[in-house]
């Protein structure tokens, strides 16, 4: 279809005879004027041939420069050549004789013949372009630019076959022709940061080279607007999908979607702090969670930050049971999943034969009842140094890397996320099995040059921020790519849709984990919840400060919008217009004066909502807090989420009455401060009832920057 369309096209752009001829007979007509005229006016024959030889090597240098094929070039010198050298003659003797005039009708039939050869450059760059003749105009000529550039910084003579201008007006893709004699795509390739700075691309913007239809060619895709400093919101469309299908990470340059194959891949994700790792996590954590036949189980032994936004709904009792099938935030529990996992990897190796052959499969089938199982470890360091002293460290990384060794079949896959990816962090060989890689912003270039090896030509200028890297697939060139980012609240809402379809552990992975650990495996949940819950004993809790909702201004602002309001243009992977899913922003009503400053900012959350209802999980995440924490700060204030649940943006959940705020202010105020006074009481650190108390989630010393220019 494509193939016929580029005929239809190059039909449609083939230069007439008329177009070819034309030129021929008017240089033919000038050349016999100048030669009768100079024999009228005696004109010496030096300045026939004087002028051809300036003419001639003024349009071959003309041709050079603008990437002109060989062909075209020696054809162009020897009609100036041939011209000459009759003008020549005929002024030496006379032109006014029957063989004379013979030879230049001969020599201008030849050229016309001849005329296709520079006719064919101007009708391939016409023939890729699209039927608009203003499009038309702009894309040969772009064509040629690049035709000239990189014969200009990379020394090839290449010809452009096709322009496409990206939909989303961000830039364009260039169908590169490589010429023959052995060119390679990594040459050109490797010269993509150059090309970049001769073409005068924008910060941020650049040149990725891809393959093309065959080895000979490449598409060039240039950036031209700097879509990866845009925020690209995690599409809130939930439906089901299955672990065989591209799980979403971002989006490229040009806006199309980055998905990873997972079912085969495992990965290994690296990045200094601050540069997006946990979130690409939650991204990954998401896009698996949400595949119907996928079970994800998190290791993170930093603080279990990459689970606790997952589990909150859960340990609220919003949901029966995890979107997790098991988080592992300490040592133990880390041994305890790698060993019941490659136990289910190696039974696996055995019990699966018959349903593969069933299958006609040599990769297992996976579904709803024999699920893919993903482990994703955060902080490798923690979890898999080869320079640990520890034994339980050893032991750990060689579990985790022999299910990543072994597991690919069985559909047990791991994803490794750390600092760096040298050898005090992840082992050579977890880099080695890994076919999934991504190297998030860094402010090093020999950091990304330990992951993706040395001389591949990537530059740093390529990125913009955090939430920015290059991603890979085996032995692919990286490209460039922003991860989508997922706010709390939006990650509370798929974890709880998680929960309530995810599949379970099989039944036979189940019984050989409860051969393994005994009680230990049906036991996890309840170590997670005692791991992962909120101190409830916690008096301070009431106290905690109240956040500043962030103001509209201090909203991270689209350059796109701001340079002329041009659209924002990320695709979406699912082809539904992603809603964005931030909190909401409220303004604090006036008034918390002798109101609870907890009491008067829910209060404002629901003013801005203009709701009498709100959730639990929305109120915790306007307030900037867990579900927990705001739990355990209204409860002295007789504050508590309403008995039943209720349903709002479509979910059903537990959540807070205004009628119970406001009848606990009035409370308040005619009890005068008495439930606040006694709980302070049981603090030290109680501020002075006449100082201003900070608001709920700022600290007392301002957060530093999380990282990243
Ligand atoms: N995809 C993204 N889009 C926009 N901003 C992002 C994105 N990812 C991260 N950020 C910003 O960077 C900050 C740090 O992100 P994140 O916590 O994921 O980094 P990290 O590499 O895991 O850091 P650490 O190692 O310290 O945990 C976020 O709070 C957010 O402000």
């Amino acid at each position: 279809m494509a193939d016929t369309r580029q005929r239809a096209r190059r039909t449609e752009a083939a230069p007439s005879d008329v177009v070819i001829f034309g030129p021929t007979v008017r240089t033919t007509l000038a050349v016999a004027a100048t030669a009768a005229a100079g024999d009228m006016f005696g004109l010496p024959a030096y300045w026939a041939s004087g002028a051809a030889l300036v003419g001639g090597i003024g349009t071959a240098l003309a041709d050079v420069r603008e990437g002109a094929s060989p062909a075209a070039l020696v054809y162009r010198f020897s009609c100036w050549c041939g011209s000459g050298a009759w003008l020549t003659y005929a002024l030496l003797d006379t032109p006014w004789k029957l063989n004379t005039w013979a030879a230049l009708g001969v020599g201008a039939l030849t050229a016309a013949v001849l005329s296709r050869i520079p006719a064919r450059d101007g009708e391939r760059i016409r023939a890729a372009t699209t039927s608009s003749a203003l499009v038309l105009g702009s894309n040969a000529r772009l064509a040629q630019e690049w035709e000239a550039r990189i014969m200009r910084v990379v020394h090839m003579r290449v010809r452009i076959e096709e322009v496409q201008r990206w939909s989303n007006g961000a830039g364009y893709s260039l169908l590169v022709d490589l010429p023959s004699g052995g060119a390679t795509r990594d040459r050109l390739a490797s010269a993509e940061s150059n090309l970049a700075s001769d073409a005068k691309l924008r910060n941020g913007c650049g040149v990725e080279v891809t393959k093309g239809p065959n080895r000979g060619s490449a598409w060039m895709h240039v950036s031209t607007i700097n879509l990866l400093g845009e925020i690209l919101d995690y599409p809130a469309e939930y439906a089901p999908r299955s672990i065989l299908e591209p799980v979403y990470l971002g989006g490229y340059r040009n806006g199309a979607p980055a998905s990873v194959p997972l079912r085969e891949l495992a990965g290994l994700i690296t990045g200094q702090r601050g540069s997006g790792k946990t979130s690409l996590l939650h991204a990954l954590t998401a896009g698996v969670g949400l595949c119907t036949d996928t079970v994800v189980l998190h290791i993170d032994l930093n603080g279990g930050g990459m689970s606790q936004p997952w589990l909150d709904a859960w340990l609220e009792g919003e949901v029966d049971r995890p979107p997790l099938g098991w988080a592992a935030s300490n040592m133990d529990e880390a041994l305890l999943l790698s060993e019941t996992m490659l136990a289910i990897v190696k039974d696996r190796k055995r019990s699966t034969r018959r349903i593969k052959k069933q299958a006609n499969a040599s990769l297992l089938p996976v579904s709803a009842a024999l699920p893919y199982y993903l482990i994703m470890v955060d902080e490798s360091a923690e979890a898999m140094s080869p320079t640990s002293n520890d034994p339980r460290v050893a032991k750990l990384r060689a579990n985790l890397e022999e299910i990543q060794r072994i597991g690919r079949n069985e559909a047990v896959n791991v994803i490794f996320s750390g600092l760096r990816a040298t050898a005090d962090v992840v082992s050579p060989n977890v880099k080695k099995q890994s076919g999934f890689r991504v190297g998030m912003f860094v402010q090093d270039e020999e950091e990304l040059s330990y992951l993706f090896g040395w001389n591949k030509g990537i530059s740093l200028d390529d990125l913009d921020g955090a939430g920015c890297g290059f991603v890979q697939f085996d032995k692919d060139r990286p490209r460039p790519f922003k991860a989508a980012f997922l706010q709390p609240l939006q990650i509370g809402e798929i974890s709880t849709t998680i929960s309530a379809r995810r599949t379970d552990f099989d039944p036979r992975a189940i019984a050989v984990a409860r051969a393994l650990t005994g009680d230990a495996f049906d036991t996890r949940f309840d170590r997670m919840r005692a791991d992962f819950a909120d101190p409830e004993d916690d008096d301070d809790l009431d106290l905690l400060p109240l956040p500043a909702p962030s103001a509209p201004g201090q909203l991270p602002q689209s350059p796109l919008a701001q340079a002329g309001g041009f659209p924002l243009a990320w695709e979406n992977p699912n082809s539904i217009a992603a809603q964005a899913t931030a909190p909401k922003q409220v303004a604090l009503s006036a008034g918390g004066g002798e109101v609870p400053e907890v009491i008067a900012a829910a209060l404002a959350v629901l003013d801005g909502l203009g709701d009498d209802r709100i959730h639990s999980a929305d109120l915790a995440i306007a307030l900037g807090t867990t579900m927990d924490k705001l739990a355990a700060a209204l409860r002295p204030f007789g504050v508590t989420t309403l008995p039943n649940k209720f349903v709002r943006n479509g979910k059903d959940r537990r959540g807070y009455d205004r009628a119970d705020l406001t009848a606990a202010a009035e409370r308040h105020r005619n009890r005068g401060g008495q439930e606040a006074v006694l709980v302070g009481a049981a603090s030290p650190t109680t501020p002075p009832s006449d100082s201003p108390t900070p608001p709920l989630g700022e600290s007392p010393t301002p957060p530093t920057s999380p990282g990243g220019p």
